[in-house]
């Protein structure tokens, strides 16, 4: 059997353990035990609700560099079969959370036994699926007290493969809300469908019709996804359905296209209202600000890593991912990249299995960029 590293075993710990948004407790734990078996002389830790904050004190540092990692799982029945699969039933790392925490403690290992000039911060954030921990991290008193002058954050890439590192200067991912629609109608007995107000055919008739919305009102050159996750309603195969609720997600380039969509909604939900005579609630759930490249530092990156010979940089177009790394970026200069770890399963597939080769070679070439920013003027 092949042996694996230090960071590959981590990896498949926290991968047995994945936990919803805010609830990654026992993952916190975990990470805390590690932490605490480092060198303390450098370190500053502080935790914040199920995420933590560690500061790597540099030898005279001019500047403070962030490196974010997100820390929860999705509520997906794991079916990869692996002998270190989730223990959770119902939950996964099905987007490489697992990967992106394994990662940073492997660059944090590094720099608590060997500190750069400047001040590091890494930042393990909750609920990056949902509701969003990235923007009231942010606003909490230890980011306004230890705030970076820079920041950077990875996502695994199941597209690409191991060894690539996919970027662009400016917008990288979309911007984002969640959407949750309840319709409330007459419930019945199947056979007598005049007496009632069917719900489930009230949802279906949404679906489709949201599905016109990108089709119809957003300008082609701009680009909007709506996406209905999941659909409840009924009780039982010879009951109409009273009530039905749909579950989505919407994403747009543009925050004008963003605004857009949801005014169609609105008027569409308002028209099945009256077309299906039931009532129905809108909520948008969290929101995520899209994700913003700093231009001249991406570009320095995307020449420091196609100078750096360990990996393949590609420049990549922008995708409808949601990241709630945005609100970050919106307030410290930084940038996002995508890292090739080559799995047939693509994010949030019940069969992803990233290429935990991917995993060494990460950390190798992050400590290089720490190493050489975090010991320059700039
Ligand atoms: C990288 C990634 O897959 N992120 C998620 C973020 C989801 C935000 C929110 N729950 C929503 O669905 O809008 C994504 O699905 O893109």
């Amino acid at each position: 059997m092949k042996a694996i590293s230090r960071f590959v075993a981590i990896r498949r710990d926290l991968h047995q353990i994945p936990e919803l948004g805010f609830q990654e407790v026992k993952t916190q734990h975990y990470l805390l035990r590690y932490i605490q078996s480092l060198p303390q002389e450098r370190l500053q830790v502080r935790t914040w609700k199920t995420g933590i904050f560690v500061k790597v004190n540099g030898t005279s540092p001019r500047k403070t560099i962030g490196y974010r990692a997100d820390m929860d799982g999705l509520p997906i029945r794991e079916e990869t079969g692996l002998p270190y699969r989730s223990t959770h039933d119902g939950c996964m790392h099905a987007c490489g959370h697992d990967v992106h925490m394994s990662i940073a403690l492997g660059v944090l290992t590094h720099f608590a036994h060997h500190p750069i000039q400047d001040d590091l911060l890494f930042i393990f954030q909750p609920a990056e699926e949902g509701p969003g921990g990235a923007k009231p991290m942010i606003e909490s008193d230890i980011m306004q007290e230890w705030k970076p002058d820079m920041i950077l954050a990875l996502h695994i890439a199941p597209e690409y493969p191991v060894g690539t590192i996919a970027t662009k200067e400016g917008l990288l991912f979309a911007n984002t809300s969640e959407l949750f629609i309840d319709l409330k109608g007459k419930g019945g007995h199947a056979a007598f469908p005049h007496l009632a107000n069917d719900m489930v055919v009230a949802a279906c008739a949404l679906v489709t019709q949201l599905q016109s919305i990108v089709a119809r009102n957003v300008d082609p050159l701009d680009s909007a996804v709506i996406t209905i996750g999941k659909i409840t309603g009924g009780t039982v195969q010879n009951v109409i359905a009273e009530r039905a609720r749909l579950e989505g997600t919407i994403r747009t380039l543009s925050a004008a296209a963003m605004q857009k969509v949801k005014r169609r909604i609105e008027a569409i939900v308002h028209g099945v209202e009256v077309a299906y005579e039931c009532e129905a609630a809108i909520d948008y759930g969290a929101m995520y600000h899209q994700v913003y490249n700093d231009p001249e530092l991406t570009a320095e990156f995307m020449k420091f890593a196609a100078a750096h010979g360990g990996v393949n940089v590609i420049s990549c177009k922008e995708a409808m991912t949601g990241e709630d790394f945005g609100y970050m970026l919106a307030d410290i200069p930084g940038f996002m990249f995508w890292l090739g770890v080559e799995s047939p399963y693509g994010l949030h597939h019940a069969k992803l299995a990233p290429n935990e080769e991917a995993i060494d070679r990460a950390i190798a070439f992050l400590i290089d960029y720490f190493s050489w920013k975090g010991n320059s003027e700039v």
